[in-house]
């Protein structure tokens, strides 16, 4: 169990609480958070978890939370924001893009700000937190709030949130694409549908968990895969063509981290 340092005299607020900031709640509350500390601010929510307080917009006339995350999209959080009494509050924002000098400016009263970047596995413990303390000290507030959600990074350069909102916030997707091309691959070689799944799902996880508990690299380990002149070297060839692989991977991960870039600009206008 964490402990949270939140409770009903010092509580926290969403702002938003849709895929992410929900996966991030229902793993917060799995592992100790009191729901009695906790206030979710969204207008198109219609339950939340048992114990913990809906609002469809920001309550007047209360004392400001401990701490505000901003769960909502780029595009409305000018919008949402407005309103908000967070004289002394953290805020942590997970918004993609959206970087400190905007926050700041849109929430002067703001104690302290960090950019928090998690991913959807944060729901199983495990995800990724990419940290940055943009403003002030909530270290501590920051640091049990993500490390219940897997592993946690801080991380000097405010680039790098937006680099990492590629890799491990959008990266998810990614692997699902990957484990979904297996699929339909190994349905061409002859599985049904379920099989293929089943097939390429149960390989991506063992070999992931091989390579978490294996000293050697991941590259070491391909080679280790493939046997001179064998099938997967065969396979291989094809994926290392023109660094095939590495390159498409390369301007996945950049488009996404450009767009990271773009969503800002959309915030400030917004
Ligand atoms: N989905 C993901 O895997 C990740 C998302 N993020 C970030 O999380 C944020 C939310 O993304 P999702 O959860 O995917 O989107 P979502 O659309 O599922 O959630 C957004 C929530 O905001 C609510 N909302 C809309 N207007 C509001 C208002 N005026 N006041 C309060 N709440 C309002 C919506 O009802 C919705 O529940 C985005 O800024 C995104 O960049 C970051 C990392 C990963
Ligand atoms: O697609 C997005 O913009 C968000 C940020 C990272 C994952 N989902």
């Amino acid at each position: 169990m964490t402990h949270y340092p939140f409770s009903p005299t010092h509580p926290l607020w969403l702002l938003g609480c849709g895929n992410m900031a929900g996966a991030m709640l229902a793993r917060w509350l799995e592992t100790g958070l009191d729901p009695a500390a906790v206030t979710v601010i969204d207008p198109s929510r219609t339950e939340a978890p048992a114990g913990v307080r809906l609002l469809a917009a920001p309550p007047q006339g209360e004392a400001p939370p401990a701490a505000l995350l901003l769960g909502v999209k780029p595009q409305i959080f000018a919008a949402a924001s407005a309103g908000l009494s967070i004289k002394g509050s953290a805020i942590i924002s997970i918004m993609a893009g959206v970087d400190g000098a905007s926050l700041a400016a849109r929430l002067p009263d703001a104690s302290a700000i960090v950019r928090l970047m998690p991913n959807l596995p944060a729901a199983l413990g495990k995800g990724v937190a990419l940290l940055h303390a943009s403003k002030g000290d909530a270290k501590a507030m920051a640091d049990a709030l993500a490390t219940p959600l897997g592993l946690a990074l801080w991380v000097e350069s405010e680039a790098l949130i937006d680099a990492g909102t590629a890799v491990s916030g959008s990266g998810p997707a990614f692997v699902y694409r990957f484990i979904d091309a297996m699929a339909a691959g190994a349905e061409k070689l002859g599985f049904t549908a379920d099989q293929a799944q089943a097939l390429a799902l149960a390989t991506v996880e063992g070999a992931a968990a091989l390579a978490s508990a294996s000293p050697e690299s991941p590259a070491i380990l391909a080679d280790r895969v493939a046997s001179p002149k064998g099938t997967t070297r065969a396979g291989l060839d094809v994926l290392d063509e023109d660094a095939a692989i590495y390159t498409l991977i390369h301007r996945t991960l950049k488009a996404a981290a450009d767009r990271a870039g773009a969503l800002a600009e959309e915030a400030r206008n917004g």
